[in-house]
């Protein structure tokens, strides 16, 4: 790594955990949420063999525009407009219900551009594991499963995106009795 890729991803770690500095996990723990951005972006790194800095900034900032104050275009000015565009592709849009979310996120996945389904696929493989380290507080077996089903389906639309991440993904479906 040059040096200055490793300054540009010390930037996008920073920024990020500024952004979610207050906001925690859901797990008994309340574990700081910035776990989970920079997990997945280990993930692609570690697991998936992903060299493209601007998908590793992507993972890193996946969840900033969704649950913080943080803009597309603040992003864009600076990270510039390939890093925005794959945040802004991994993004729901909260002003629709729930359902309707869930619902879109599956009905879209297969039409994200690669780099946004790799984004995408370390995201479920961090909340799948996550899910059987411990329950998120207040929920049920029955929605863990539900969202263990959910999730096969979003993945379903992310086949031929990486195969080192996608055979870990079924390892998991498979447990629970689910084909992907
Ligand atoms: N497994 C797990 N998830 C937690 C925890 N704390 C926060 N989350 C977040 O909760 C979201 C999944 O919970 P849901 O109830 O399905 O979604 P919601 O937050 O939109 O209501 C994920 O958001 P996301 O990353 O935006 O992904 P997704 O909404 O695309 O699934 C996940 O990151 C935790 O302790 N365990
Ligand atoms: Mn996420």
């Amino acid at each position: 790594m040059s040096s200055s890729s490793t300054a540009v991803l010390l930037e996008t770690i920073n920024f990020a955990a500024e952004k979610h500095r207050n906001q925690r996990r859901k797990d008994p723990d309340a574990t700081p949420y910035i776990n989970h951005p920079i997990g997945v972006a280990r993930i692609l790194s570690h697991e998936g063999g992903i060299t493209d800095i601007e998908v590793l900034q992507a993972a890193l900032l996946h969840d900033t525009v969704e649950d913080t104050d943080t803009t597309i275009e603040e992003l864009e000015s600076s990270f510039g407009p390939t890093v925005a565009r794959i945040v802004q592709e991994v993004t729901d849009d909260k002003s629709l219900p729930k359902e309707e979310r869930k619902r879109l996120q599956v009905e879209h996945a297969p039409h994200r551009s690669h780099q946004a389904k790799l984004v995408k696929l370390a995201d479920k493989l961090y909340n799948l594991r996550d899910l059987n380290r411990c329950t998120p507080t207040g929920w049920t077996a029955e929605r863990v499963q539900e969202y263990f089903v959910w999730a096969s389906q979003v993945v379903k639309g992310l086949r031929g995106t990486n195969a080192a991440l996608e055979e870990k993904m079924q390892q998991l479906f498979l447990q629970r009795g689910l084909e992907l």
